[in-house]
């Protein structure tokens, strides 16, 4: 059984962080390393209904509240389900999402305070931190043109926020990294994929 790893993928819409993670889950089993990949909200059956239930675009009426408890409902799920059973197996886990967007876009965008949403995510999984983050930085109007032109991405309830929320997101985001610079690494996501590959996976092999 190898070190398990856990290693969460953050930053605003259209950011790169699904496609960047893809690649590096490729170059880790290429390396023999057994890979976890999984997202937020989802990763379960459970934790993706409840996904389908928030980010549902016509679901305008939902208080700010109860959207910060069903991610946080969501990752207790995930967490137990998936990522502990992963991590105690030995596996590297890359999680394209975690307790960062939480804090940024219901701590921050909604308003919530980091503090409140922390704490019910604390009820949620405990502790339970990644041992890293790669922050991926980027303008909103940049990542918001990417998801537009991709046609095969759905537009969710959160994407359709105004671009002043989408900036506070952004700015919760380097506010946390931060506040917590040995965990949270920032990468320009503006570069090429290539680029941002070969970042990301220079960070990772620090942690190898
Ligand atoms: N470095 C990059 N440069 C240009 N385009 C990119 C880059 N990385 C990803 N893209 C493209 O941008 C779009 C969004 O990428 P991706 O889905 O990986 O972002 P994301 O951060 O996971 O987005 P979201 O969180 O909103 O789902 C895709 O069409 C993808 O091909
Ligand atoms: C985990 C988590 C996510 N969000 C938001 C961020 C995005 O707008 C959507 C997820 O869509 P994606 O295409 O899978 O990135 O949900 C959030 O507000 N809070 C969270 O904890």
């Amino acid at each position: 059984m190898g070190n398990s790893l856990f290693i969460s993928f953050e930053g605003p819409e259209g950011a790169g962080k699904t496609t960047i993670l893809k690649l590096i889950a490729e170059k880790c089993k290429e390396q023999g390393i057994e890979v976890l990949t999984t997202r937020e909200p989802g990763g379960s059956k459970i934790a993706e209904k409840i996904r389908s239930i928030i980010l549902d675009p016509e679901h305008t009426e939902m208080d700010s509240r109860t959207e910060a408890l069903l991610y946080a409902a969501a990752r207790s799920q995930h967490f137990a389900e998936k990522i502990a059973p992963a991590l105690a197996s030995g596996k590297f886990v890359l999680c394209d999402r975690f307790i960062d967007s939480s804090l940024a876009y219901q701590g921050v965008g909604r308003n919530l305070g980091i503090d409140a949403v922390h704490d019910i995510n604390v009820f949620a999984i405990g502790d339970q931190m990644p041992d890293f983050t790669i922050l991926f930085d980027l303008e909103p109007e940049v990542g918001l043109a990417r998801i537009n032109a991709n046609s095969g991405r759905e537009i969710n309830r959160l994407d359709v926020e105004s671009l002043a929320f989408h900036q506070s997101v952004r700015e919760a985001y380097l506010q946390l990294a931060k506040k917590y610079p040995n965990r949270i690494r920032v990468v320009d996501a503006s570069k090429n994929v290539d680029e941002v590959v070969h970042e990301v996976w220079g960070i990772l092999q620090t942690y190898m």
